[in-house]
């Protein structure tokens, strides 16, 4: 395995991707500002943050698909992308079989189709059509398709959408085999502001901006949730948890707990007040967060603390991006 918890003490590893200070601005307003991160081979960075916070604008800044207003954008010469959008634009009123969808926006090797399906535990759903497939199916042959051009960074935008707990496990089980065979970067949204793959190294909780980060805390530790979800789900998942001190606006300012009102969000701002989770909220708070993951499996959907009204859209018609270098693209 390529983590860069193996790599040699004091070997510097280039990231695949490093975002410095990138701000998106759209329609008058900053989509996000502020993002700094980076992914590195054989990492696992997750956005989280909620709907309209900025993850997926932040990701396709990060590949190169949206060009930021404000900040720097890096990426290793000839990076290869593989992404799955959280929605595509397929006409499902054609038929399109697994393996017609492997190969849409260009030809790949038999060998490749086969072995990229393989590693998803799709291979005996080569000739079904997508249109049937369950929403864990889905996934995995989106994945596939990501994972068959052998790319550098995975990104996958909300890849346990429409999936059960079970399906969860086993997909969260899939991207960790992912990384760990190919040694990739992987960059992975989700909206679940209480769970996160326990493989996680970075976790970057986004709300206009980064809001904070750290490493998650694993629950496997914490009998309640062994006892809630069995051991093999604590094996597998870890909760992290935040806390969010503004509420963005319909009309775009940002409500900060103090009452004032502003009309942007910045970290500059004197609003806000990060948090590393890594210190501040550690093994201590395990229980609550169970029961918090408990319900929001239970009543399947999440409760964040955290009005968002924006409506938002969204374009994922990408498949995968060959992005070469960030400067490329910038250019
Ligand atoms: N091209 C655009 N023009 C104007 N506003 C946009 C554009 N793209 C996105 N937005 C807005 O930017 C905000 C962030 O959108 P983004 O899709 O990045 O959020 P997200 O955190 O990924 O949300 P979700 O969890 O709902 O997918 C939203 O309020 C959205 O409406």
């Amino acid at each position: 395995m390529l983590s860069p918890a193996n790599t040699p003490a004091g070997m510097k590893v280039e990231p695949l991707v490093s975002l410095e200070n990138v701000g998106v601005r759209r329609g008058g307003r900053w989509l996000v500002r502020g993002v700094d991160f980076s992914v590195s081979r054989g990492e696992i960075v997750t956005l989280i943050g909620p709907n309209g916070s900025g993850k997926s604008t932040s990701a396709k800044a990060a590949i190169g698909v949206l060009k930021p207003d404000e900040g720097r954008v890096a990426r290793i010469a000839g990076l290869k992308v593989g992404y799955v959008p959280q929605k595509l634009a397929v006409d499902w009123t054609l038929p399109l079989s697994v393996r017609r969808l492997m190969t849409l926006t260009g030809p790949l090797p038999e060998a490749d189709i086969m072995a990229a399906l393989e590693a998803s535990g799709m291979a005996h759903m080569l000739d079904a059509q997508v249109q049937h497939l369950s929403g864990g199916e889905f996934q995995r042959a989106l994945m596939a398709r990501a994972i068959a051009r052998k790319p550098d960074l995975l990104v996958l935008d909300e890849p346990v959408q429409g999936v059960d707990f079970a399906g969860e496990i086993a997909l969260y089980d899939l991207i960790k085999s992912i990384r760990n065979t190919t040694g990739c970067g992987i960059l992975l949204i989700s909206h679940d502001l209480h769970v996160v793959m326990a493989e996680t190294d970075t976790v970057i909780c986004l709300n206009g901006h980064v809001c904070c980060r750290g490493t998650p805390q694993t629950v496997s530790r914490s009998p309640e949730y062994v006892r809630l979800f069995g051991s093999r789900a604590a094996q597998t998942l870890a909760v992290y948890s935040h806390h969010h001190d503004h509420t963005h606006l319909p009309d775009g300012r940002v409500l900060h707990e103090d009452g004032s009102v502003t009309d942007h969000c910045h970290p500059e701002d004197g609003h806000h007040h990060d948090h590393d989770h890594g210190h501040d909220h550690g093994h201590a708070h395990s229980h609550d967060h169970a029961e918090a993951h408990a319900h929001a499996h239970a009543d399947g959907h999440q409760s964040h603390g955290h009005a968002h009204a924006e409506a938002h859209a969204h374009t994922h018609t990408h498949f995968q991006s060959g992005a070469k270098s960030g400067e490329d693209r910038h250019a």
